[in-house]
């Protein structure tokens, strides 16, 4: 008794919750819809009433002069109904009007939730089915809550209507009525719980068909998917998956039909009971034709409020089940990115890594261990090491994507944490291995870099020409006008590495304090990446860079080179230093250029430390 009334009292604070989302998203057009949803509901007991007041005229007729009254009931019959229908009309397009509303404000809040979360957020699975449910859920659910709120009002009226006119005739009866009623709402919020329950479930693997779904309408997977013929495998496993559910649904679907089935063969006998008695007991009292007629319809009119209300219960309890995923989503605690003060790294001297160790979520060891380092202003820097060892980490580390499970970083002495986020993070400008592509223009490709200063268009004409870029964007249809992406019309499909020289570009025009690059050539050729090492020497002495390569022809360009190796700082120092420390740099480095015959560099190099 108690889970049931806990349930009860969090059913109805998510419902109070969720009429005040809906009330919010337009109060003007919410205040017009629960007008007219109050009159239509008041038409249905006042047309019960004229019209047994007709029937009434029209069994007493015995002369002319009452053929008037007559006429004057069936056209005022006639007009409710005008009315009724022009209401209904106008409710309908507040409705459509209000459900989109709804629909925006609840995507605006997600998103903005989605934007507010931090990336430790994202390397937890819940978390994507958790937005992947509010997304998808967000049009057909606004539109419900609606219709149940407005479904809820108006059978309100009309209960409290024919309520009124049934107590004047036998109020036992209302009470019969409704506990009539109260199995098939138990059955109905069943329903609902144990479909929800089980569409949960699936959540996952529905998300996965989702993905596979897309993953086979990227242009960039496309040739692959042919070459591998891998196509079939996948349509074999969405429609695995599919099947599945459709077995299990199909059991589902079965018994809520039966069971559906026999709750309305119940509500029909009992209003053919109650009918009969009405009249029985109407005749022997000596009711007229029209008093008659009213309980009847009252009755009617009754039970279907009641009936549409069960209904209007069972999917309300439903959107909550969908209402609280939306509000625990939206309730995660996440500390504000503006949280803190602002920093300019304008004039930095240092940063300090101090034992900093990184573990991801789910992970017992650290990826990175006890790392010390210091990051001098206006310094250039080469991280190497092997696949896995945590380059990228390390960089996620610094930038403030990710914070340290344990050590600190000190900006000039001062502890990054007492700083806001956001203002830390917008002193570095970072090419990611896996930047986005955005479809869009080239000029917006570059310009997401540091959007505030997108008035600045020689800035981008600038960072196009120290990229590289520059010259394949003049040869491009509209030049930076130029959309990008095939799936999009007249949009221009470029290469992996005319796509890298656009995310460089990007990173140039942010003008950042510092710049860090993750292996910023690894898509180009060995022209662009030999003009791309020339055009950045001036970027790399003009600020603090950090670059990490697996093509140590970078290393003699920067003043330390570190080297991670197994999740720790292995060596640092510069060029000439770790060649002649003979350690794990000289390894790696003499390993490659004799590979790629780079003798001369080597022997260069040694000459050059002794
Ligand atoms: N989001 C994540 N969640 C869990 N583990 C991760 C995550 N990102 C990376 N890792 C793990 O952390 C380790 C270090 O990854 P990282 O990307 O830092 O390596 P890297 O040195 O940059 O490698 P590469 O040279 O291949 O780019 C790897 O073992 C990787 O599997």
């Amino acid at each position: 008794m108690k889970s049931v009334f806990t349930s009860l009292r969090m059913n109805m604070r998510i419902t109070g919750r969720s009429l005040c989302f809906v009330w919010n998203a337009s109060r003007r057009t919410m205040t017009a819809i629960l007008f007219i949803t109050f009159l239509l509901g008041m038409i249905v007991p006042v047309n019960t009433i004229i019209w047994s007041r007709f029937l009434n005229t029209l069994a007493n007729i015995n002369s002319d002069d009452r053929l008037s009254g007559v006429i004057l009931w069936l056209a005022l019959n006639c007009g409710i109904w005008v009315v009724n229908g022009i209401l209904q009309k106008i409710n309908k397009y507040y409705k459509d009007m209000q459900s989109d509303y709804v629909n925006l404000y609840i995507t605006n809040m997600i998103l903005e939730k989605i934007n507010g979360l931090e990336i430790i957020h994202f390397d937890d699975p819940n978390v994507y089915d958790q937005i992947n449910k509010v997304n998808s859920e967000a049009l057909s659910r606004s539109i419900s809550i609606l219709n149940n709120l407005v479904s809820i009002l108006q059978n309100s009226v009309i209960l409290v209507g024919v309520i009124g006119i049934i107590l004047l005739y036998k109020p036992t009866i209302i009470v019969l009525l409704i506990l009539t009623f109260v199995p098939l709402l138990i059955i109905n919020i069943k329903i609902s719980s144990k479909l929800h329950t089980i569409y949960d479930s699936r959540l996952e693997n529905l998300r996965l068909v989702t993905a596979i779904k897309s993953l086979m309408i990227r242009y960039e997977n496309l040739k692959e998917l042919k070459i591998t013929q891998m196509g079939k495998e996948l349509i074999q496993r969405v429609s695995n998956t599919y099947k599945k559910y459709l077995s299990e649904d199909r059991v589902i679907r079965k018994r809520n039909t039966t069971i559906q089935t026999f709750g309305d063969s119940i509500e029909l006998i009992t209003k053919f009971c109650f009918t009969l008695y009405i009249i029985m007991d109407c005749i022997k009292r000596k009711f007229s034709v029209g008093t008659i007629v009213m309980y009847i319809n009252s009755i009617d009119n009754l039970m279907q409020a009641i009936g549409n209300m069960i209904v209007t219960f069972g999917n309300t309890y439903n959107d909550n089940l969908y209402m609280r995923t939306l509000f625990d989503f939206l309730d995660r605690e996440t500390i504000p990115s503006v949280h803190g003060s602002e920093v300019s790294l304008t004039d930095f001297r240092n940063i300090r890594l101090h034992q900093v160790c990184f573990g991801y979520p789910k992970m017992d060891t650290y990826v990175l261990e006890d790392i010390n380092l210091e990051i001098e202003a206006g310094k250039s820097y080469l991280i190497v090491g092997l696949n896995g060892s945590g380059k990228t980490t390390l960089i996620k580390v610094l930038s403030g994507l990710y914070e340290p499970s344990r050590g600190k970083i000190l900006v000039d002495g001062v502890d990054i944490r007492a700083f806001s986020k956001n203002s830390y993070r917008g002193n570095f400008a970072v090419v990611f291995q896996d930047f986005i592509h955005y479809p869009m223009s080239v000029e917006d490709n570059i310009k997401f870099g540091k959007y505030e200063h997108k008035e600045h268009t020689a800035r981008m004409y600038r960072a196009a020409e120290q990229s590289g870029a520059a010259k394949f964007i003049h040869k491009l249809p509209d030049a930076y006008q130029t959309q990008l992406q095939n799936e999009w019309s007249d949009g221009t499909e470029i290469s992996v590495g005319q796509w890298q020289k656009l995310a460089i570009t990007r990173a140039f025009f942010a003008d950042a304090p510092i710049t860090i690059m993750d292996e910023p050539t690894a898509s180009l050729d060995p022209v662009a990446e030999n003009e791309f090492y020339m055009g950045i020497e001036e970027l790399i002495r003009s600020r603090t860079c950090i670059m990490i390569s697996h093509r140590f022809t970078t290393a003699k360009l920067v003043d330390q080179i570190i080297v991670i190796d197994n999740h720790r700082i292995r060596e640092c120092g510069s060029f000439e230093e770790l060649m002649c420390s003979n350690g794990k740099f000289k390894e790696l480095f003499t390993l490659q250029a004799e590979k790629y015959n780079l003798g001369d560099v080597v022997n260069e190099a040694k000459l050059s430390t002794h």
